[in-house]
């Protein structure tokens, strides 16, 4: 069967490419046609707009950068809503909020297609490795059936119910992410500063109850002021930005998470928004310096 992709990033080259490598027919689109030439190389058909993946494809899969990009996809010219149709199924991976999911959903549904949120928790490595955790939400029937591409993107996929849960998830994890992230950059700095060395607090905070994956991968290399995009911090602060205003819909305070989201903001008028999200301890460094 022919399925779709949108969006070769550093996320969705690696998920189709695993998509491609586990027997699936892949037509992919992406606006940067050089972002093609592995997929093609690898068997892959090139579709030469979104609307020509879909009308090609009974099923579609995206993942881009964030709502308007996710918007425009759909809705612009040349775009997915001009071959959805009923039998046709379209699933966003893209981590967006749930009004831009539910837009997309409408949409698609008034056309009688189907539809499906599916953001992703996991980085470059785990969407190399199939390692993924998918974080589905919307049409179950079409889950089901994206069961088995799921099953090779990812580790564990959870059905979360309607249209916007999905999303909500993963702002949430992400918001708790960009948090951690922060006050780990603030330890890095606070042991450096005071005289210990941040090699060892590593060792320290592995051996304890705080211990986890992030902390694991992503120290070694701050320390080396070293941050190659795996999640690229202008992602991580528009998560951060869509996490808070779920929050003040849902009346939530969260000095942390604001407080997290101003360093990733800073960290982007610096011009590191292109560089992984860990950049943000230059950040926490920089502010050290001038205060
Ligand atoms: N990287 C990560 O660790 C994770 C990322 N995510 C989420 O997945 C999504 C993709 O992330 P990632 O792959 O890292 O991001 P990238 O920045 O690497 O890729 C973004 C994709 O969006 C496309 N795009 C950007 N602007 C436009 C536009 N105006 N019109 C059409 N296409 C556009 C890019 O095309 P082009 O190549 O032409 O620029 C590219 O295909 C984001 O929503 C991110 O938050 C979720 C989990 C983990
Ligand atoms: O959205 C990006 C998430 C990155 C991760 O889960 O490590």
């Amino acid at each position: 069967m022919e399925v779709g992709f949108l969006g070769l990033g550093i996320m969705g080259k690696a998920m189709s490419i695993n998509l491609i490598r586990s027997g699936f027919k892949l037509t992919v689109w992406n606006r940067t046609l050089s972002k093609c030439d592995e997929l093609v190389e690898l068997g892959a058909s090139i579709g030469e707009t979104p609307a020509a993946v879909v009308k090609k494809c009974k099923y579609t899969i995206a993942m881009l950068s964030d709502p308007s990009v996710a918007l425009s996809v759909v809705f612009d010219k040349d775009g997915v809503l001009e071959q959805i149709c009923h039998g046709k199924g379209y699933i966003d991976m893209s981590t967006v909020d749930a009004d831009t999911s539910s837009k997309i959903s409408e949409a698609i549904t008034s056309k009688g297609g189907s539809f499906l949120e599916a953001p992703v928790s996991g980085s470059k490595k785990p969407a190399e490795d199939g390692q993924l955790v998918i974080l589905a939400a919307g049409e179950k029937a079409l889950y089901d059936e994206a069961i088995p591409a799921f099953d090779i993107m990812g580790k564990k996929s959870f059905f979360l119910g309607q249209v916007g849960n999905g999303a909500k998830m993963k702002l949430v994890v992400n918001m708790i992410m960009g948090s951690m992230m922060n006050a780990f950059s603030e330890g890095l700095v606070l042991a450096d500063r005071s005289g210990l060395n941040p090699h060892t607090l590593l060792d320290v905070l592995d051996l304890g109850g705080i211990a986890n994956p992030m902390f694991r991968l992503k120290g070694p290399t701050m320390i080396q002021n070293s941050y190659s995009p795996a999640f690229p911090l202008k992602h991580q602060q528009k998560d951060m930005r869509l996490a808070l205003a779920l929050g003040d819909e849902n009346a939530v305070s969260m000095p942390v998470a604001a407080a997290a989201n101003e360093a990733f903001k800073k960290a982007r008028s610096l011009g590191l928004g292109d560089l992984d999200f860990s950049a943000v301890y230059e950040t926490v460094k920089t502010l050290e310096h001038s205060s």
